[in-house]
């Protein structure tokens, strides 16, 4: 936002946080001398009513907004509080990091990604707009839901993925050394989320937990058939084993039908992008002279992983492209001496 020339007024809790964030140029640590435009008030769910109250009281803003990745529980509150929920419109920016606290912000988080505001019959086109606004500042794009609906939509695609990644990780807490050394870029891909702040995600479940309970018992159904199927599998008896079969098919295909459906870059429809595989030399500069060679060959990499060959000095680097570029890249890559692989 200061980069877009906005005035912001940072206020936290925790001065040592809204001082970090200051000097990182985020804003200002002064008191505002007249009421604000928006207000955004970004604390753990579970108190956006009380400090949006207390905001409301002191008259900081014309319209407030928050940030909670929960909604429903949060409005309730401020209702309960007696707020002005007219000049109060719900938010949340659908994208975050593994890591909290002003040194995990990055400006260009929001860029791209979807917005949800949550709007009532009661909240005035003035707060409404001021919301947009702000939503546009960030490069996001706004998506207007209700905020039960909300909450069920981020208990599918946000919340029950968090626990299950940490579920998947916590095997390997006490998991044999030379097992967890063989992890690949599979494992790190369905575990990256595990990194994730425990505070701050038993602050968001506790906020959403019956609903995301109840995604999860869904899970366990399917979890169950997994193990049936592969009990089965295991098995000597011929019906078992085609039984088996079926059942893990049917799971796998269900799953690349539903990964399908995610969304590409910036909302797009799905893209399937296809792979091209460069191993590079494990030193500095390796990564941004491949990047180079690709925008010399007029291609646009559109999504990048690295995976490292244990005890190896090479990375392998997945570059995603659209499809068409495939023959111009590796043919590009290939003549200047890249190790392309196959
Ligand atoms: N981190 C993430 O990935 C995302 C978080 N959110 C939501 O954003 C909100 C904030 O989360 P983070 O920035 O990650 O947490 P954070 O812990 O980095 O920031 C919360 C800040 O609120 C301050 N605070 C606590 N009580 C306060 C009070 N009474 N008055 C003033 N300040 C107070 C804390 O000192 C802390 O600096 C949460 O509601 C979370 O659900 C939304 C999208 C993504
Ligand atoms: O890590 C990611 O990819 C996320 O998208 C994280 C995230 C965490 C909490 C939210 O309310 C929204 C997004």
């Amino acid at each position: 936002l200061t980069a877009r020339g906005i005035a912001v007024y940072l206020e936290d809790a925790d001065p040592d946080a809204a001082h970090t964030a200051a000097s990182l140029g985020a804003g200002t640590t002064d008191e505002p001398s007249e009421p604000v435009d928006l207000a955004i008030v970004a604390v753990p769910p579970a108190l956006v009513g009380t400090v949006l109250a207390d905001c409301q009281r002191r008259g900081l803003a014309r319209s407030y907004t928050d940030v909670a990745s929960v909604k429903a529980g949060p409005r309730a509150e401020a209702v309960a509080l007696g707020c002005d929920t007219a000049h109060y419109i719900g938010g949340h920016p659908m994208a975050g990091r593994e890591q909290s606290g002003p040194l995990a912000a990055r400006a260009d988080l929001f860029e791209g990604r979807p917005w949800v505001l949550t709007p009532t019959a009661d909240t005035t086109t003035e707060t409404l707009n001021a919301a947009l606004e702000l939503v546009a500042l960030c490069g996001a794009m706004p998506v207007v839901m209700d905020a039960g609906a909300h909450d069920r939509a981020v208990a599918l695609v946000s919340h029950a993925p968090q626990l299950f990644s940490s579920l998947v990780a916590a095997r390997l807490e006490h998991a044999d050394e030379t097992a967890v050394r063989l992890a690949g870029q599979g494992v790190r891909d369905v575990t990256r989320i595990a990194a994730s702040d425990p505070r701050m995600w038993l602050d968001i479940l506790s906020a959403n937990a019956g609903v995301v309970a109840d995604v999860l018992e869904e899970l366990a159904v399917d979890l169950n058939t997994a193990v049936g199927a592969l009990r089965s599998l295991a098995g000597d008896e011929e019906t078992g084993r085609r039984k088996g079969t079926d059942g893990i098919e049917s799971v796998m295909r269900r799953g690349n039908n539903g990964q399908a459906r995610i969304p590409g870059k910036h909302g797009a429809p799905p893209t399937r992008y296809e792979t091209v595989v460069v191993a590079i030399g494990d030193q500095p500069g390796e990564l941004g002279r491949l990047f180079r060679e690709a925008a010399r060959a007029g291609v646009n990499i559109e999504d990048v992983a690295i995976d490292h060959s244990a005890g190896r000095q090479v990375g392998l680097v997945q570059l995603s492209i659209a499809p068409t570029a495939t023959h111009q890249l590796v043919s590009a890559l290939v003549e200047r001496g890249w190790d392309v692989r196959d």
